[in-house]
């Protein structure tokens, strides 16, 4: 196993964007082309000015921790459903066949319409699981969704122009997008020298994730150059990263970056991630942004279909055909 420490407390490698000039439509390209650039390289972005209130990401913090403070009997009243919504306790999440359990908990809802409903069209959504006994949890959570749900458009947008391709290049199919968040609770651990994480090395799956830290740190990006660094908390900012469909959609060119979270603060943390994925009938093909001669290194394969084959590897509770 690698050393756990990271090598450098060094954020200069993960570029902060602000990418205010993008939302408000005065400067998109030269956002892009910053977006572009971070993502050929390090993948991992830190992005100001994201234009969530602060009331909307309190709201959900204290939301999520009134859930995780709850006795396990009520939390697996909402334990996660066939279509990845609800509640995984510990041990549910694995991301390498040879790797111990992660130690984080996490509770996962997606995409409703306004009415509280949710497409059926595909094995990994279905009802969000919202517990009884928090009656306001649904509103809060909803409202953060649709809130980052808004960034991730805003940056594919971005990742389109950066790619000298038209901005809604992206876009076309996300009308009932396959993104869920989650809320994800890490108890402090003593260090990482037994190979336990509060989640261990792996790439994200979806296309793009955007994350929400808490002020506690313990995040760790690998470089170019396998070392770990450190990718600190920073106020008022949200850390994107590239996801392997993004990765395999710009045919290898962005990079979809190895990272990890150690919790030995002392103290809980809390993140609240958005996976931010498109319709699941979404045709990942390169020759979207290259062209119909592009070598692919890797065949078209359509969101819904790679999303189901990478969970039934990472999730100890799907059976191994994803079901
Ligand atoms: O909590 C974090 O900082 C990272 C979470 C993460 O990597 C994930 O949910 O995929
Ligand atoms: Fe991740």
């Amino acid at each position: 196993m690698s050393d756990p420490a990271p090598k450098h407390i060094e954020r200069e490698l993960i570029p902060v964007i602000d990418i205010g000039p993008l939302r408000d439509g005065s400067d998109p390209v030269s956002v892009a082309r910053e977006l572009h650039r971070a993502s050929r390289e390090v993948g991992f972005i830190y992005v100001t000015n994201h234009g969530i209130p602060e009331e909307t990401i309190e709201a959900a913090r204290s939301t999520a921790m009134e859930f995780f403070r709850q006795p396990p009997e009520e939390k697996n009243r909402v334990a996660v459903s066939g279509a990845h919504r609800g509640f995984l306790s510990v041990g549910g999440a694995k991301m390498q066949d040879d790797a111990k359990a992660d130690l984080k908990e996490s509770f996962i809802w997606g995409y409703e319409d306004s009415h509280g409903v949710t497409p059926d069209d595909h094995r990994l959504r279905g009802d969000n699981r919202w517990p009884g006994f928090m009656p306001q949890m649904q509103a809060v959570s909803m409202d953060y969704f649709n809130r980052v749900h808004e960034v991730a458009h805003h940056l594919m947008r971005g990742f389109a122009l950066g790619l000298d391709l038209p901005e809604d290049t992206f876009l076309k199919t996300n009308d009932t997008p396959l993104s869920r968040a989650s809320y994800v609770y890490y108890p402090p651990q003593e260090s990482a020298s037994s190979g336990q994480f509060g989640v261990g090395p792996h790439t994200d799956f979806g296309v793009l994730t955007v994350l929400c830290q808490d002020s506690v740190g313990g995040l760790q990006v690998e470089t170019l150059d396998g070392e770990w660094i450190a990718a600190p908390p920073i106020p008022g900012t949200l850390v994107v990263n590239v996801g392997d469909l993004l990765a395999r959609w710009t045919n290898g060119e962005y990079r979809s970056t190895p990272h990890r979270v150690i919790n030995t603060s002392g103290k809980e943390r809390l993140s609240l991630v958005l996976a931010y994925d498109p319709e699941p009938r979404t045709m990942i093909d390169p020759r979207d942004i290259f062209g119909p001669d592009c070598e692919m290194k890797e065949e078209p394969i359509s969101c819904g279909d790679y999303l189901l084959w990478r969970f039934a590897k990472a999730f100890s509770y799907r059976d191994k055909d994803g079901k």
